[in-house]
């Protein structure tokens, strides 16, 4: 699917691109905290967004994987003036859709729409930071949920594998 050169628009957000593979913590004033291990992949077939994909596994104190968590896959747009513009599909009943811009390896989202179904849990903002430090991929998420306001859920550290 890379083998394609990539779309010139795509320039802002092209050092996303490939593998990355890492751990994380995660948590919410709701829940227990813990660890997590995930893979992220993204591609581009020469047209101006990136296919993104990711997974993630719980992991136990000693960072053995214990069991799938959650999952999400999108597209990421990439439009003139740094803009971003994200969308992510989640297997438990949300999507949204994020806008943003790109600030040299930096790039800050937030929703600009979310919508779920009858069944989801509520959930109605998320903000990410995405950044690439000393050539890891590294990132923060805080969402608005289960009636809170923006609140840390996630960070995590990945480097690129493939
Ligand atoms: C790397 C990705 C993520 C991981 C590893 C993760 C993990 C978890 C875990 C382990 C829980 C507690 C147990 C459970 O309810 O299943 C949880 C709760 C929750 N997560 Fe995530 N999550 C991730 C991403 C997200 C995203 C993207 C959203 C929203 C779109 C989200 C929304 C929620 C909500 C609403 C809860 C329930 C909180 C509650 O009921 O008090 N999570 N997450």
């Amino acid at each position: 699917m890379d083998s394609q050169s990539i779309h010139p628009d795509l320039e802002p957000i092209a050092f996303l691109l490939g593998r990355w593979e890492g751990a994380g913590v995660g948590g919410y004033p709701t829940i227990e905290s813990f660890r997590f291990g995930q893979e992220i992949v993204f591609e581009h077939n020469g047209k101006p967004f990136l296919s993104y994909q990711s997974k993630t596994w719980l992991l136990d104190d000693e960072g053995a994987m214990v069991r799938p968590l959650a999952t999400e896959s999108g597209h990421w747009r990439s439009l003139p003036e740094r803009q971003v513009e994200v969308l992510l599909s989640h297997p438990t009943g949300i999507v949204e859709i994020y806008v943003g811009e790109v600030v040299f390896h930096k790039i800050e989202l937030q929703t600009d729409v979310v919508a779920r179904t009858a069944t989801a849990k509520e959930y109605t903002a998320g903000r990410r930071l995405y950044g690439l430090v000393n050539g890891n991929l590294m990132y923060a998420y805080d969402m608005a949920a289960v009636g809170r306001p923006l609140t840390s859920h996630l960070s995590a550290e990945l480097k690129k594998v493939g």
